[in-house]
């Protein structure tokens, strides 16, 4: 790493997430919204006011109407459940590649939050950096074609609200989707099926046990697929960070949880907040079985200079941006 690099990210802001393990309470007050992308290029700037204003809010909101019809999500859900199920010789072979968000791992993600392992299990999708990583046909026949076309289909809904975003920072419209070009060997954006694991009844009265510890998010932009009563995500918006207080994020089947990652809080010169969230675990008499979500996180491609209109931080590349943050999470 060069001596710019290593100044343009404050020991503070690579040392947020470890303040971040404690319990906290629980606030049900505020309003995650729920904004609809319907008749999307007529109304492009109506929902643009309304994105803006929830992300700019809370950064954590939902988006329904998107355009990939109900029996999409459901068949990417039944890939995901039929790929987790499948024996842990054959997940094996797929093994992720470190630092590559290409790959299958289990119980591997340590968050500096709460030290200890996430209960899960994932599946992650890189187009460039698949070679090997698809099963076969015989092992799960149309997973890859399911999954291409789904990663193709959210893409596409990150680019559109991308683009209302774009406008807002005095960007042109098509800004966020050149930076984010799946047809380039540079591209980074990454689908991942997740897999929380069922909390047998000995695990519910664990203390310090996460299905995914307090964490925000490297990239520009994240859309979580989550299903109904498979609850537990939480968010804590930044402006009352010391609070400690974690709001619900309700799952349902017909929304899209949407939130600004890291890279675009840069990006925005800090407009647009990156906030922290997790997953708790199921309390007794909640259900207690396994959570599937689908996550895609955008983030520009490897060689996209990340420049902030306003100059708040210094140019850097999206691979070395990337590189600083796994090395502060991962690297110790
Ligand atoms: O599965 C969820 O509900 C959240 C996942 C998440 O925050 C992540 O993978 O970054
Ligand atoms: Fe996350």
């Amino acid at each position: 790493m060069t001596n710019s690099v290593d100044q343009s990210y404050s020991m503070d802001e690579l040392n947020r997430e470890s303040r971040m393990g404690g319990l906290g309470t629980e606030n049900t007050e505020r309003e995650i919204r729920r904004i609809s992308l319907a008749d999307f290029e007529n109304r492009r700037a109506e929902i643009a006011d309304e994105l803006w204003s929830a992300a700019t809010d809370i950064g954590f909101f939902q988006i329904v109407d998107h355009g990939i019809d109900m029996a999409e999500v459901n068949r990417a859900f039944e890939m995901s459940a039929k790929f987790f199920a499948l024996p842990t010789e054959v997940k094996e072979s797929y093994p992720l590649k470190k630092g590559q968000n290409a790959g299958w791992e289990y119980m591997s993600q340590v968050r500096p939050s709460v030290g200890t392992p996430d209960q899960k299990e994932s599946y992650q999708l890189t187009l460039p950096r698949m070679d090997g990583l698809w099963p076969s046909e015989d092992e799960l026949a149309g997973f890859q074609a399911t999954l291409l076309d789904f990663e193709h289909k959210c893409w596409k809904i990150a680019m559109d609200v991308l683009g209302c975003f774009a406008e807002k920072l005095g960007f042109d419209r098509e800004f966020f989707t050149r930076a984010h070009d799946p047809s380039q060997a540079t591209y980074q954006s990454t689908l991942r099926l997740l897999h929380y694991y069922a909390f047998p009844d000995e695990m519910l009265d664990e203390p310090n046990v996460w299905r995914a510890g307090a964490h925000t998010d490297f990239d520009a932009l994240t859309l979580l697929f989550q299903r109904d009563g498979q609850g537990g995500l939480q968010v804590l918006p930044g402006a009352e960070a010391e609070s400690q207080e974690w709001t619900p994020v309700e799952p349902s089947d017909d929304a899209i949880t949407c939130n600004i990652g890291d890279m675009l809080m840069r990006w925005s010169d800090d407009k647009l907040p990156s906030n922290f969230h997790r997953v708790r675990a199921p309390r007794r008499g909640e259900y207690t079985g396994p959570r599937y979500t689908i996550a895609y996180f955008a983030q520009a491609n490897t060689d996209v200079t990340i420049d902030p209109p306003l100059g708040t931080y210094p140019p850097l590349t999206a691979a070395d941006y990337i590189t600083q943050r796994l090395t502060a999470n991962f690297g110790k």
